[in-house]
């Protein structure tokens, strides 16, 4: 595939490029990049979260049952940096959605370009941007859960461990669990360096079975964080009600 929008600054977009997350999506549910960012980048974003003025809210996890720990969502308009991830990987990722759609049955009519499928968000009333900064301290965690926020879900998105594993935190460990129609769940944990992104299916993907392809659930979380701070980016490509 030849994109149109041109890699942004500083992330490793070339790696989208080549058909790797693609093969590793399908087979897994999730693709681990290494080296998505670096890690001044890194840095900047994570103590961008002191900066009220960039947040339309803030979510701490206990008081809804969701964990244990804090998130704020980005307000409109977005920091450049992130509004350009944004779109350069909605439309590499997009391809991928309408197979996805395709064989589990559902609508498979992912527009190319993410303003239009921002477009059509908005249009159904989820007007409020969904990227987000996460902060987690000692004993910190996140539920397993499925980021839904309306009628009209993309099925893919991306989360960029901004601290650096064994020196800013323990623990701590992104997690994704799938269940299949009629067995127990399986968990797998995505070894994340400080960094690294991970494209994982939203809440379910196909899956080729010997009589055919059925869907599987998937949710996410992160397990107890041991010791110290650990903040993540994370970059949902449908917006909130
Ligand atoms: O902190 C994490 O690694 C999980 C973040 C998350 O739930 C998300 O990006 O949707
Ligand atoms: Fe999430």
């Amino acid at each position: 595939m030849t994109p149109s929008v041109p890699p942004p600054p500083g992330a490793a977009l070339h790696a989208f490029d080549d058909g790797r997350i693609e093969r590793a999506l399908d087979a897994e549910g999730h693709a681990h990049v290494a080296g998505f960012i670096d890690a001044r980048t890194c840095r900047e974003l994570a103590a961008c979260y002191g900066d009220d003025a960039r947040f339309r809210s803030t979510v701490v996890m206990a008081r809804h049952g969701f964990g244990r720990g804090e998130y704020r969502y980005f307000a409109y308009p977005l920091p450049p940096v992130l509004a350009q991830w944004r779109t350069a990987l909605y439309e590499r990722l997009a391809p991928i959605a309408n197979r996805w759609h395709a064989a589990m049955g559902l609508p498979a009519d992912f527009p190319p370009a993410h303003a239009d499928f921002l477009a059509r968000c908005h249009a159904a009333g989820q007007r409020r941007p969904t990227p987000l900064l996460l902060r987690y301290g000692a004993d910190d965690y996140n539920c397993l859960h499925q980021d839904l926020y309306g009628e009209h879900v993309f099925p893919l998105q991306v989360a960029i461990l901004l601290s650096q594993p064994g020196e800013d935190f323990d623990g701590g460990e992104f997690v994704l669990t799938e269940q299949r129609p009629r067995m127990q769940s399986r968990a797998q944990v995505v070894p994340l360096r400080q960094g690294d992104a991970v494209v994982f299916a939203v809440a379910q993907r196909p899956v080729q079975g010997s009589r055919g392809t059925y869907r599987v659930a998937m949710r996410h979380g992160v397990s107890r964080v041991r010791r110290g701070r650990r903040h993540t980016l994370g970059l949902i490509f449908h917006d909130a009600l």
